[in-house]
C-alpha cells in the first residue's frame, strides 16, 4: 500500500536574477511501513527532496499525494498542521534545546501532541528505554556524545508517533561503528512500530539497511536500483553490492 506519491515534481530556487534547478521531474512512490534511502552525492538534491516530502517547502510544479490527500494544493498553514500531525523530520541542523535535560526535551515534544500528563510521561519513559538513554535522562545536551545526542533527537521525534520519519544524512560525521548503531535503532523503530522511514545519505555503507534504494544525481532520480549504481556511480559500486548479495 502506498503512503505517498510524487508526480513530475520540479524545484527551482531563485537566486537574484538566476535560477537553480534542484529537482527535475521526480516521480517516486513510497510504500507504507517501508524503509527507503535517497542516495546521492553532495548537491544532488537530497535535502531539496526531503524538504518537499516533509512539507517544509513546496515544489515549483508537480503533484504530491500523501495518504490520498493532494498536499501540493495545501496552503502554508494547512501544510504546517499536516506536518505536525504526521511527519517527523530530523534535518541536518535539528538540535536539542540546550538548557533542558534529555528527559525535558522529549517531554516537551510529547506534550505538543499528548495533553494527558500520565500518558505523556509514560511515552517519554518508553522511548528513553527504546533509544537506551534512560540512565542519561537527567543530562543536558552538552554532556552527551554526538551519538547519544543523535539518539535523543530520534526520541524527540519518535515520541510524537509520526507515520513518516525523514532523516537527512543521519550518520554524517559519525564513525562507522556509531553510524551502524544509529541505523540499527532506526531499523528497530521501522520494524517494531511500522513507521515509514526515508533517509538520505551519500555513504555507501548505510545503503544496505534500506528496503528500497533511490539514486539521485543532478536533481534527477534513477529509474531503478541497478541504474542507480551503474549509471550514477559506475560499475565498481554495482560490484560492491553484487558481492554483498544485494542482487
Ligand atoms: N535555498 C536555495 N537557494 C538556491 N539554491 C539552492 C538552495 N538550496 C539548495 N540549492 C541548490 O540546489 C542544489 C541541490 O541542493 P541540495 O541541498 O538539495 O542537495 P543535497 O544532495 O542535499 O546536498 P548536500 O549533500 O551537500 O546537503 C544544489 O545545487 C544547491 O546549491
Amino acid at each position: 500500500m502506498n503512503l505517498m506519491e510524487l508526480k513530475n515534481i520540479n524545484k527551482v530556487y531563485c537566486q537574484g536574477k538566476s535560477e537553480v534547478v534542484a529537482l527535475k521531474d521526480i516521480n517516486l512512490v513510497v510504500e507504507k511501513g517501508k524503509f527507503t534511502t535517497i542516495f546521492g552525492p553532495a548537491g544532488s538534491g537530497k535535502t531539496s527532496l526531503l524538504n518537499i516530502i516533509s512539507c517544509l517547502d513546496k515544489p515549483s510544479s508537480g503533484k504530491f499525494l500523501f495518504d490520498g490527500k493532494e498536499l501540493s494544493s495545501f496552503g502554508k498553514q494547512d501544510l504546517d498542521l499536516f506536518r505536525e500531525d504526521n511527519i517527523g523530520y530530523i534535518s541536518s541542523d535539528f538540535d536539542l534545546i540546550p538548557y533542558m535535560t534529555v528527559y525535558e526535551n522529549i517531554e516537551y515534544a510529547a506534550r505538543l501532541v499528548e495533553k494527558n500528563n500520565i500518558k505523556s510521561k509514560n511515552k517519554v519513559m518508553q522511548i528513553l528505554q527504546y533509544v537506551e538513554l534512560y540512565d542519561l535522562k537527567n543530562k543536558r545536551p552538552n554532556e552527551l556524545s554526538s551519538a547519544q545526542k543523535k539518539r535523543a533527537v530520534i526520541a524527540v521525534v519518535m515520541v510524537k508517533e509520526p507515520v513518516l520519519v525523514l532523516l537527512d544524512e543521519p550518520t554524517i560525521n559519525l564513525d562507522s561503528k556509531t553510524a551502524d548503531q544509529i541505523m540499527e535503532i532506526i531499523v528497530k523503530i521501522n520494524e517494531d512500530l511500522g513507521t515509514t522511514i526515508i533517509f538520505s545519505t551519500r555513504d555507501l555503507q548505510m545503503i544496505d539497511y534500506a528496503y528500497k534504494i533511490v539514486g539521485i544525481k543532478n536533481g534527477k532520480i534513477a529509474d531503478d536500483e541497478k541504474e542507480s549504481w551503474i549509471y550514477y556511480y559506475g560499475l565498481p559500486t554495482w560490484f560492491f553490492f553484487l558481492v554483498n548479495n544485494k542482487y
